[in-house]
């Protein structure tokens, strides 16, 4: 198909309507037009392409699939999303396989907001897959002049950078919107990128993959961008102000997830537990601070 050639589903039908015929997304994408090659529909039935790209917050994604899985069967599914399920623990990949075990997966992650890739700003993305003939057709099919996809076999480290970076942009949200510094945010981006490691390692990632666009990559762009949901959440919860529950807010959930993983795993992930306590209302900012602070001196 030429370049731009897709359908593009919504579940909303009056949503659906309205891109199809005014050809833009007003409240996300102001002034970005859709391509002509772009249908939109919210008939799942009129999705025929044999590559999908899922990109529904990952919470949602396993209802989704088991919803209605069946329109995926013989198809090359990418998922899109970063997290990790609260129920089974797994990042967007497994949880395609749990419902769909005979789909072939995919994974595109690394740094990028929405808004640039639209307007066709340079991006450089991983493209995870464990199927390697897959993995270098997708990258052909996917990357344009200015969206350039690196291609990963390693796919638990790119789900996993890809959803505890989150965790770690809340906590630099929540050190700039507290006023406590830009060595604070450095220092909690390093020592967060320690604990991405240390989990990710254990769980049979690729050090390199964790050093990648899809790791460190998007730590960077996640934590410095008021761009990003999850640091602008964290700067409402260091400000003590309001935040719209309706954004989808993936780190919030994956701090969760990922503390319990830790603590199943006996692994020490101090910054990960302050934001998965801060954001369930079990502790103070204060607190919180006060506890990152008093920690025994060690090495780094
Ligand atoms: N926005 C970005 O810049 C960006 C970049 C890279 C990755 N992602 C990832 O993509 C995923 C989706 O993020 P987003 O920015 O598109 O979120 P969003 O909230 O802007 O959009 C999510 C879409 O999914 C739909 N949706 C929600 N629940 C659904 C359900 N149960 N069934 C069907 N559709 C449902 C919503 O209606 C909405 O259209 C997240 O995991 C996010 O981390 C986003
Ligand atoms: O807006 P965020 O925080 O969900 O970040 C979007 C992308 O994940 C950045 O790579």
């Amino acid at each position: 198909c030429a370049l731009g050639d897709a359908t593009l589903w919504c579940r909303d039908p009056a949503q659906a309507d309205s891109l199809q015929h005014q050809r833009e997304n007003a409240a996300k994408l102001p002034g970005v037009p859709l391509p002509d090659g772009v249908k939109v529909t919210s008939d799942l039935a009129q999705v025929n392409a044999e590559t999908v790209l899922l990109a529904i917050p990952m919470q949602q994604t396993r209802p989704f699939l088991e919803a209605h899985g069946e329109c995926f069967l013989e198809r090359r599914l990418i998922a899109c999303s970063k997290g990790i399920d609260l129920d089974l623990m797994i990042g967007p990949v497994g949880v395609i396989r749990s419902v769909l075990p005979s789909a072939h997966v995919a994974l595109l992650t690394g740094p990028s907001f929405a808004d640039d890739i639209a307007r066709g700003l340079p991006t450089a993305l991983t493209l995870a897959c464990d199927e390697a003939e897959l993995g270098m057709e997708l990258q052909e099919q996917l990357s344009t002049p200015n969206l350039r996809l690196y291609r990963n076999s390693d796919v638990i480290g790119a789900e996993l950078g890809g959803a505890l970076k989150n965790v770690i942009a809340i906590a630099a949200g929540v050190t700039i919107g507290a006023g406590l510094g830009e060595s604070a945010r450095a220092a909690l981006m390093a020592r967060g990128y320690a604990e991405m490691q240390r989990l990710a390692l254990s769980l049979g990632a690729q050090p390199d993959t964790l050093a990648g666009l899809s790791g460190l990559g998007d730590l960077i762009l996640t934590c410095g961008s008021e761009k990003s949901r999850n640091f602008r959440y964290g700067m409402a919860l260091g400000q003590g102000a309001a935040f719209d529950s309706t954004t989808t807010v993936e780190g919030a959930a994956t701090a969760r997830a990922v503390a319990k993983l830790a603590k199943s795993r006996s692994l020490d992930m101090p910054v990960t537990r302050m934001v998965a306590a801060l954001v369930e209302g079990l502790i103070t900012l204060p607190e919180a601070l006060a506890a990152l602070l008093a920690r025994p001196l060690t090495d780094e």
